[in-house]
């Protein structure tokens, strides 16, 4: 998106309505922000968002180029708002030293000393906290369990798997004991055993009573982690609160759904008598129906399929994604 970089200054936070302002997480407000926007030049990468979030995990989705990342660099100080703040327990994130120290990050993309060993870049990256060697040391040695990598701590990250380079760096925001973490996109690349990992630590991390922000583009990620969301797109909020809100909302709206199985034709025909079935449409070995009533659908044909004995060969609905939940949103 492409428009003009705003002039005005921004508006006092005390001009914002509640309604106005994005709630998520449970408890006391750690993580907020006000009138919040990110320009790159003439791009914008954040656009007037006001958010408060409480503790636990809560996920910020959104598909590509949404802002996501944009929005954790600003509320981590690594990069400026070009207008309105961004605070953590109250203080102004940007150019704070103090704020720095209650904050991890765990980046989208890899930034290693190639050449070190797993454990000498979490201990170095935790003495510029402030540590003493010793202290580091212990904290780095601590995080690195925490993530199940002592055993190879000592081998350099240039030998680290894609999945063991995710959870060094999630050592690396672990080790000075923050409150409040942000992952960006943290299972990018991993496989499945990495996966499981990195989800139950995240989870683990908020039963804990730490605030876990986690950026993806890929709705059942977050769902594995929580049900706390938030969507933007185009650097905006565009919705909020419970997955199952959201969840509702695509069921609102036509669901689509695949379906191959012996004599399509028969069954698509069975199905167009119910007055949810809006459209059918034929592909080489099956068919899409569209349906006002997806619970209902995917019971009917299941039932018309052993009645009928057709045998189903596949079941599946395009429109789980967060791509279709974005479609409905916007239009
Ligand atoms: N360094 C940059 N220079 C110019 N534009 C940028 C830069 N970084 C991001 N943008 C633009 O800002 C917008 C938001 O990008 P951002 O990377 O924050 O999105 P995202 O949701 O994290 O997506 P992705 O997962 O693809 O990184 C996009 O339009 C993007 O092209």
């Amino acid at each position: 998106m492409s428009s003009p970089a705003p002039t005005s200054k921004p508006q006092a936070t005390a001009e914002l309505a509640k309604s106005e302002i994005t709630r998520v997480g449970t408890g006391e407000v750690v993580i907020a922000a006000r009138r919040l926007s990110y320009w790159y030049g003439k791009v914008i990468g954040v656009n007037d968002i006001s958010i408060d979030i409480g503790q636990g995990v809560v996920g910020l989705l959104g598909p590509n180029g949404a802002g996501k990342s944009t929005l954790l660099k600003c509320l981590t100080g690594q990069l400026r708002p070009t207008t309105g703040m961004a605070t953590i327990a109250g203080a102004r994130v940007w150019n704070n030293p103090k704020a720095f120290a209650q904050l991890g990050f765990v980046p989208e993309q890899d930034a290693f000393y190639e050449d070190m060993s797993g454990r000498d870049f979490v201990t170095h990256l935790t003495r510029l906290q402030g540590f003493s060697r010793s202290d580091a040391a212990a904290l780095a040695e601590e995080a690195i369990a925490t993530v199940s990598l002592t055993d190879q701590a000592h081998r350099r990250i240039r030998e680290y798997s894609k999945g063991m380079r995710q959870r060094i760096k999630i050592a690396q925001a672990l080790a000075h004991r923050p409150k409040v973490l942000f992952f960006d996109e943290p299972l990018t690349g991993t496989d499945p055993i990495g996966r499981r990992t990195i989800i139950d630590l995240i989870q683990r991390l908020g039963d804990e009573g730490h605030t876990v922000l986690v950026s993806s583009h890929i709705l059942h990620e977050v769902e594995a982690m929580t049900s706390d969301i938030v969507l933007i797109n185009r650097g905006r909020v565009l919705a909020d609160g419970n997955i199952y809100r959201i969840r509702e909302m695509i069921d609102e709206h036509p669901h689509r759904i695949y379906v191959e199985c012996d004599e399509p034709r028969r069954l698509a025909s069975l199905l167009s008598v119910y007055a949810d079935t809006l459209e059918l449409k034929f592909t080489e070995r099956g068919f899409f129906v569209s349906t006002s009533d997806p619970d209902q659908a995917y019971s009917r044909i299941a039932k018309l399929s052993v009645e009928h004995g057709l045998a189903l060969h596949a079941l599946t609905s395009s429109d789980n994604d967060l791509s279709a939940v974005f479609r409905y949103l916007v239009s």
